[in-house]
C-alpha cells in the first residue's frame, strides 16, 4: 500500500470535474465512486466572463445535484490562489468558488497531468494501436498532445501507485537530421532563435512547417489554416501538405521516442490532443512509428513499446474520474493545489 496519498483526505461526493481548455470548458459530475459520470454540454469560454459563472450556468442551472467537492484541470501553471488560463481570458480562484458555489474542497491541477491520469486505464474503445507492438505492461507511461500548443505528461509507475508527472516537455528541441530536415529548418520560425518542438507539432506549427518547406522549395504557400493543410494532406490533393503532414508524424514520432525513452515508458506512450484524432490516418502510415523506433542504441526496446493515439472524446474528464474515484491508486500531489472550507 502506497504511503503518497495518507496525507490526502478523500474528496467528499458529488464531485464536480472539469477540463478547462483555451476555448472549450467541459464539466461532468460523480455522484458517488460507483457511479456513471453525468456530462453537461461543451461551454465556450469566450461565452462566459468567469469560471464561477460557467459553473453556474453551464452545470447548476441543468442540474438539480450539487457538488460537495471539485478537481479542475487547467492549461497553465498552478502557483497560489489565482490561477490564469493559457489561452483564455478566465482566473481560476479557488477561494471564490469555495465561497460562492456551496463547495467545501477543490483541487486543481494541469491539463497534462489529467491526461496522465487518463492513459492509466484507458480502455481498447477509447484508443487505437499505431503499429504492431502490443505488450501491454503496467509501466510507465507518456502522453504527448499536440493541439493548441503541445502538451506533454508522464506517468510514472512506482510504489504500487501511478504518479503523473507535469512539465514543459512541448518545449524540449527539435533538431534536423535528415538531408530534407537540413534544407527545411533554416525557414522555420523560431522563438528566440530556438526551434522548440511546440513551433512545429501542433496546431500553429502545422502552418509554420508547410510554409517552411514552400520557402525550402521556392514556391508560394496556399494555406494558412493547419485544417487545410491536413485535409489536403489526407485527400493527397497538394503535395507540399502531404510532404507537410509526413514530416508533422516524422518529428512526432521522434520526439515520442525521446520521451520513451526519457521516462522509460515500457508501458506505452499515448498520443492525445485535438490533432493527432484528425490526422490518425497519417499517423498509421509508417512514419511516425518508424521514427519513434530509430534510436540507436535502443531502437531494439522502442519496437516493444506500443503507441497509440486516444480516441476517447473526454480523455481527461476521463483521468479525472479515475483519480476522484480511487485517489488512494495515484501519486497526485496536492500541495499548494488544494483549497478547502
Ligand atoms: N483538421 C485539423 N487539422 C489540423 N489542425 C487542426 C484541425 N482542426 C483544428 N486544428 C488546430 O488544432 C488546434 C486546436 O487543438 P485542440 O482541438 O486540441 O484544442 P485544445 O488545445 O485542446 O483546446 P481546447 O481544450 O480549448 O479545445 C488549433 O490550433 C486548430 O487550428
Amino acid at each position: 500500500m502506497s504511503m503518497l496519498n495518507t496525507s490526502d483526505a478523500h474528496l467528499p461526493f458529488p464531485i464536480l470535474i472539469g477540463d478547462i481548455g483555451g476555448t472549450n470548458a467541459r464539466f461532468s459530475i460523480l455522484a458517488d465512486a460507483a457511479a456513471e459520470a453525468v456530462n453537461f454540454p461543451n461551454v465556450r469560454t469566450a461565452d462566459f466572463k468567469t469560471i464561477d459563472e460557467a459553473i453556474l450556468m453551464g452545470v447548476f442551472a441543468k442540474t438539480d445535484m450539487r457538488p460537495r467537492a471539485a478537481i479542475l484541470a487547467v492549461a497553465g501553471p498552478i502557483n497560489g490562489d489565482e490561477i490564469p488560463l493559457t489561452n483564455c481570458d478566465w482566473i481560476v480562484r479557488p477561494h471564490t468558488m469555495l465561497e460562492g458555489l456551496g463547495i467545501e474542497d477543490v483541487i486543481v491541477i494541469n491539463d497534462f497531468e489529467a491526461q496522465a491520469l487518463a492513459i492509466s486505464a484507458l480502455g481498447e474503445n477509447d484508443r487505437e494501436r499505431i503499429g504492431t507492438a502490443s505488450r501491454e505492461l503496467v509501466a510507465s507511461r507518456v502522453v504527448l498532445g499536440p493541439g493548441t500548443g503541445l502538451g506533454v505528461g508522464g506517468l510514472v509507475h512506482a510504489q504500487g501507485s501511478w504518479i503523473p508527472v507535469p512539465g514543459e516537455g512541448g518545449h524540449v528541441d527539435l533538431g534536423p537530421r535528415s538531408m530534407r530536415d537540413l534544407e527545411i529548418f533554416p525557414y522555420i520560425e523560431t522563438i528566440e532563435g530556438r526551434v522548440a518542438a511546440e513551433q512545429i507539432l501542433c496546431g500553429r506549427g502545422i502552418v509554420n512547417l508547410y510554409r517552411a518547406i514552400c520557402k525550402a522549395d521556392g514556391i508560394d504557400s496556399k494555406y494558412r489554416d493547419p485544417a487545410d493543410i491536413t485535409s489536403h494532406a489526407l485527400a493527397e490533393t497538394d503535395k507540399t501538405a502531404v510532404e507537410t503532414i509526413s514530416l508533422f508524424s516524422t518529428y512526432l514520432g521522434r520526439l515520442a521516442g525521446d520521451l520513451a525513452m526519457i521516462f522509460m515508458a515500457k508501458g506505452g506512450v499515448y498520443l492525445s490532443g485535438g490533432i493527432s484524432q484528425k490526422i490518425l490516418p497519417a499517423l498509421r502510415r509508417s512514419e511516425f512509428r518508424a521514427a519513434f523506433e530509430d534510436k540507436a542504441p535502443h531502437s531494439h526496446w522502442l519496437r516493444a513499446i506500443p503507441t497509440y493515439v486516444v480516441t476517447h472524446p473526454l480523455a481527461a474528464l476521463a483521468g479525472l474520474s479515475f483519480y476522484a474515484r480511487q485517489p488512494a491508486s495515484f501519486g497526485v500531489s496536492t500541495e499548494g493545489r488544494r483549497w478547502r472550507r
